[in-house]
């Protein structure tokens, strides 16, 4: 090789040098551009969050991400009002949202919101371990020197000056030693930057910088929130204490602390601190269907709508959260905007048959639901074709083959007279042979053809159209996510209508329930709905969070004889096992001999309660007859009464009333049972022969018992229980 050559390449080689030292150059201006920029923008933000700490309110700021090799946290603010992760940006044109993006400028801007939704998933994961539910951390991004409050999703965006009424305006979910526990242990797992030497490695060619921690794309000519600048603010606002000794006392402190918080408290308020086995199943990725059971008391409803939250954070679909009864929506829709508004709105709460006429009637398909006219058409099938048939050897009222008819054969979406011949007919305890099924078919044929004759449908047909809707549009429904409160209580068809809803994508459908709960005849099993629910798919819950022992035992002592199905086909003894959580409480006891001083007793009982502790009260009866009699009674004596068809969960100074299926799903600090055992008999235990009786009688006792037991585990502390003997 000539020597000449060998002087071009070292000139070559000094060129290239001599150009990334001047790029790296060039780098280090722009950033210590940046720098300056976003300490300016930082500090503004920092001195308008720093009044906080006076308020209880603990800053973290610049912080290590940690799992990460650069990653920072700008800041992180723990206070009454729950955990913020605080993206702070200090751009020069103002932040927009068009169609659910960011952008400024006219430019994109999504890997911001990316990258601070990865960050507030490592706080949630942080926190899960305290028990900490995922809707208390919620992501804020904060622009210096703009004004703004939007929302993207679930990041809320804000300006400078709207960031700190915003978060004194949050709910108040934390208590002063909550704050310091998680607080402490948020600066263990975020800790604290150490210095901000410049790593030559980082710089590459003027890509990226120290300051650039954020993962994020760098937009050229932006003024990012860097860490140095976050750095010098964190001299002055992070407040953070160094970390105790011993951790784990902290920790400790911090469960006992949320359970007692949450054993005072009422469901409204249970809206932060879960146990962490249950914040697990709510931050639980399912691969498909999923099932949580348990038994009463154990938080399911609470575990259910928690995660309601979490998969309406994270999806862009809608989720549909549903229940038989009608005034249950009401009230979880109540609880769920007071645990996490920033998604309330994406949540639609519905009992089942409404969400089945308001589905019907967006995709044009005419229903006519008149329940008068369909009762109508049955009493006349009855009269022509049940009355003098031979179901009347097995139960002469009418009612039992009514039921027959909606939760047995349209309930379960049967059409054909073959299959009613085979079908297991599940909770159903009188035996039918094959004429009496002949029979019963026929009475169904006949009602079939008055009802359509009239041009009405029934409350089952509802389902069934919804259902044929439903799977004639295939996937294309809005929702990414159902979630089904109660499951027990739904007929085969209602369940296989929300199941076509999402089919079986990873978390779409959630049932939830419990079948010792069940409180209507009939039923149904998972594989008769053709959803598979296997492995960790399946979850029992099994500490009884609401009922103190004397209140549960009381009420199991009522079930105590009847084996129940669930939905999973297995069998389960009444008296099941349940671990307790210390709580006191008090059952209550009074027997008189006649209705007068009965309901005398009951009248003293609410009179002597304040006014706020009315409105924790609830009186639950039976029947229909009972509770007009007993509004009339409360009514009469001044003590102002709230029906449970109008309570929507918001606290109101009255009394609730209502019948016991109405407080399914709900509960109260007193419960109030008047009467209680007028509608209950206890399976007999004297030996044969006893009196003959239809054998349809110990299914509707077995059902009465139910209900019964629905009801007395409504309690938290007190639970009255009266009784007319004389
Ligand atoms: N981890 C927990 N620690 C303390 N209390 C809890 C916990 N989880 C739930 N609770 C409380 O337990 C009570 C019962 O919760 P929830 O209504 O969700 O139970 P459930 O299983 O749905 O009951 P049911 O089937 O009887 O309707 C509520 O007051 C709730 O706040």
């Amino acid at each position: 090789m000539a020597a000449g050559g060998s002087a071009s390449r070292r000139a070559q080689e000094a060129r290239r040098q001599e150009r990334l030292l001047r790029q790296q150059w060039q780098a280090a201006r722009r950033q210590a551009q940046r720098w300056e920029a976003a300490s300016e923008g930082e500090q503004c933000v920092a001195a308008k969050l720093l009044f906080l700490t006076a308020r209880g309110w603990r800053l973290l700021v610049d912080r290590r991400w940690p799992g990460t090799r650069a990653g920072n946290v700008d800041m992180l603010l723990i206070g009454p009002g729950g955990v913020f992760v605080l993206d702070v940006k200090n751009w020069r044109a103002a932040p927009e949202t068009a169609n659910g993006k960011l952008c400024a400028a006219g430019e994109p801007r999504d890997e911001h919101v990316t990258k601070l939704l990865a960050v507030t998933k490592a706080a949630e994961g942080a926190v899960a371990s305290l028990g900490m539910s995922p809707v208390a951390v919620q992501p804020f991004m904060v622009f210096a020197g703009h004004g703004v409050d939007a929302r993207l999703g679930r990041v809320r965006l804000l300006g400078e000056r709207e960031v700190a009424p915003a978060l004194l305006r949050e709910r108040c979910r934390l208590r002063p030693e909550s704050v310091r526990a998680i607080a402490d242990h948020l600066d263990r797992v975020f800790p604290e930057y150490e210095g901000s030497s410049v790593a030559q490695d980082d710089w590459g060619t003027g890509e990226r910088g120290p300051g650039e921690r954020d993962q994020g794309k760098q937009n050229p000519g932006e003024r990012d929130m860097g860490g140095a600048g976050a750095s010098r603010a964190a001299g002055t606002a992070a407040v953070a204490e160094p970390p105790p000794d011993d951790g784990l006392f902290d920790l400790d402190g911090l469960r006992e602390a949320a359970l007692e918080e949450a054993l005072r408290a009422p469901i409204e308020q249970w809206m932060t601190f879960l146990h962490p086995d249950q914040v697990a199943l709510v931050r639980r990725n399912w691969a498909g269907p999923a099932r949580i059971s348990g038994p009463a008391g154990t938080g399911k409803t609470v575990v259910g709508l928690h995660r309601t939250a979490r998969l309406a954070q994270r999806t862009t679909g809608r989720v549909l959260y549903v229940t038989f009864a009608n005034n249950l929506p009401r009230v979880q829709a109540t609880f769920l905007r007071t645990m996490s508004p920033a998604v309330a709105d994406r949540v639609d709460f519905r009992s089942l048959h409404s969400f089945a006429r308001e589905f019907l009637h967006e995709h044009g398909v005419p229903v006519r639901l008149h329940r008068e006219k369909a009762l109508t058409a049955f009493n006349r099938a009855w009269s022509r074709v049940g009355r003098g048939s031979c179901l009347t050897e097995i139960d002469p009222s009418d009612r039992y083959w009514k039921e027959e008819i909606d939760h047995v054969i349209k309930g379960r979406g049967i059409t054909s007279f073959e299959e009613y011949a085979n079908v297991p007919r599940r909770r159903r305890r009188a035996a039918l042979r094959r004429p009496h099924r002949e029979a019963v078919w026929r009475l169904y044929e006949a009602y079939e053809s008055l009802r359509t004759e009239r041009g009405v449908h029934d409350f089952n047909d509802v389902l069934s159209l919804a259902l044929a809707e439903a799977r004639r549009r295939g996937g294309q429904h809005p929702y990414a996510a159902v979630v089904v409160d109660e499951v027990q209580d739904l007929t085969l068809v209602g369940v296989r209508l929300l199941h076509t809803l999402v089919g079986d994508v990873p978390n779409g459908l959630l049932l939830v329930g419990d079948g010792q709960q069940a409180v209507y005849p009939g039923g149904f099993r998972l594989t008769d709905a053709g959803i598979d629910i296997r492995g960790d798919r399946s979850q029992v819950l099994r500490t009884n969070y609401r009922n103190s022992k004397e209140i549960l035992e009381a009420a199991l002592a009522v079930v105590a004889d009847d084996t129940f199905e669930d939905i999973d086909g297995l069998r389960t003894p009444g008296r099941r096992d349940v671990d307790l959580t210390y709580h006191d409480g008090q059952v209550i006891r009074v027997c008189k001999p006649t209705p007068a001083g009965h309901d005398q007793a009951l009248l003293e009982a609410l009179r002597a309660l304040s006014p706020s502790a009315r409105a924790d009260a609830a009186v639950l009866c039976p029947s229909l007859r009972a509770i007009g009699h007993y509004q009339r009674l409360l009514e009469g004596a001044g003590i102002p009464v709230c029906l449970l068809d109008q309570y929507d969960g918001h606290p109101v100074e009255a009394v609730k009333l209502g019948s016991y299926l109405r407080a399914k799903g709900l509960e109260f600090k007193r419960v109030y049972l008047p009467e209680h055992d007028a509608a209950v008999t206890r399976p007999p235990t004297t030996r044969p022969p006893r009196p003959p009786r239809p054998e349809t009688a110990d299914e509707r006792d077995a059902l009465a018992r139910s209900r019964l037991f629905v009801a007395m585990t409504r309690a938290r502390d007190l639970l009255w229980l009266g009784r007319v003997h004389s």
